[in-house]
């Protein structure tokens, strides 16, 4: 071959990699590049065995809750979102959460859209203080203060997330706005009756005992502040004598550090156990709402690509050894959401709408 021919051979290459792991590299604008991901606050030589550690203790992740062992999900679930946050950020964005799909708008605008409701349905405006238990790095948290102009506080037990969400406030210029605390959500730092309205976002699920997690917001809303969830939840089509709704399930549940998930109408039962009256519950998964799991499909060529860029990555040591298993464990679950979404037996979007009740004042 002419030199050239090779000089342009070898530009094009150059350049169809460049635009590969660069460009195609960051599925969302504004997010992480593939060269920046880190594991949260794991150091680089323990992710490997981080993530083993975390999938011996999911394997079997009904039998959690009602054992011992449940002491020890809250620091498992921080493990896991060392190990995912950046892949999240990288792959899907700042909100860490499903939307329903909506007819000619961007995935973006139905995940703003579907938090806005969140800041709707509990009446968020300017002065109030509401509380974001389980925050992520913040996608809902900026996206609420914008449309109420109130004062978000989020709560998160991973330290990493913290940073990151911190930083994402300030880049946004939301910090006068938005505060973010590192903690457990089963034991708030803050006082009683200190918030004018709460909302959780697909966090709860994470709380081996709902009740722990809803006593806990119960305690710090003011009488009359009202709690909203987006709820992760078995439906009533899940038939827990079928193997292959089970596989389904235990799927999502190993994929995303759940300590088994709930069925939809426990959910209003232990809302009114810990004291709260429920003034709504639906499922926004439902008709007409658009399939929330489309996007999780459309992404699986982008997913194979991602799967490459990591490969390669591990291999010339950028990425920290563990990366592309837990990136395959995140490909699998993909695939058991998705099932659980086509199928019905799952939705991530039960939402209800609570009250502290006013008379409580008194007491
Ligand atoms: C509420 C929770 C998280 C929900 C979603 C934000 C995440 C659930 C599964 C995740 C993903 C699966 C496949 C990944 C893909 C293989 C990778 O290349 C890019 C990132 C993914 C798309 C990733 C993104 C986030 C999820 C959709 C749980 C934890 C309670
Ligand atoms: C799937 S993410 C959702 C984040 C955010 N709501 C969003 O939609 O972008 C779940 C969040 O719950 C948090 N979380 C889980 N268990 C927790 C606990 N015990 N205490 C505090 N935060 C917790 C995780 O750290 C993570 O930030």
């Amino acid at each position: 071959m002419e030199t050239g021919a090779l000089v342009c051979t070898a530009a094009l290459i150059g350049l169809g990699l460049y635009w590969f792991v660069w460009v195609m590299g960051s599925a969302e604008q504004k997010g992480k590049r593939a060269v920046e991901l880190k594991m949260g606050s794991i150091s680089r030589d323990k992710v490997q065995d981080k993530y083993k550690q975390y999938w011996s203790f999911f394997r079997r992740p009904n039998e959690i809750s009602e054992s011992a062992e449940k002491e020890k999900v809250p620091a498992f679930v921080d493990t896991f979102y060392n190990l995912v946050t950046d892949i999240y950020e990288w792959g899907w964005g700042q909100s860490f959460h499903f939307s329903p799909s909506l007819a000619g708008r961007s995935h973006l605008e139905a995940t703003r859209i579907h938090e806005e409701r969140a800041s709707d349905l509990i009446g968020a405006r300017p002065g109030h203080r509401i509380l974001d238990v389980g925050c992520g790095v913040g996608g809902p948290m900026r996206a609420i203060a914008a449309h109420s102009r109130s004062n978000v506080v989020g709560i998160t037990i991973n330290e990493y997330q913290v940073s990151r969400a911190r930083a994402h406030n300030c880049k946004a210029g939301l910090d006068s706005l938005c505060e973010v605390v590192c903690g457990n959500f089963l034991q708030m730092p803050f006082p009683d009756s200190s918030f004018d309205g709460a909302y959780s976002i697909e966090a709860t699920c994470h709380a081996p005992k709902l009740e722990d997690v809803y006593g806990e917001i119960y305690r710090v809303l003011k009488p009359g502040g009202l709690y909203v969830s987006y709820e992760w939840v078995t439906t009533p089509l899940y038939r827990p004598e079928d193997p292959e709704q089970v596989e389904v399930i235990q799927g999502i549940e190993r994929g995303d550090a759940l300590p088994g998930l709930r069925r939809q109408d426990e959910i209003a039962q232990i809302a009114k156990k810990v004291g709260f009256e429920v003034v709504r519950e639906e499922d926004l998964a439902r008709p007409p709402a658009g399939p929330w799991w489309a996007r999780l499909k459309m992404g699986r060529l982008a997913y194979w690509r991602n799967h490459l860029v990591i490969k390669a990555l591990s291999f010339l040591g950028i990425a920290p050894k563990g990366v592309a298993d837990v990136h395959e464990m995140l490909f699998l679950t993909a695939a058991h959401l998705s099932r659980g979404g086509e199928t019905g037996i799952f939705t991530p979007m039960h939402m209800i709408l609570c009250r502290k009740p006013l008379d409580n004042a008194a007491a």
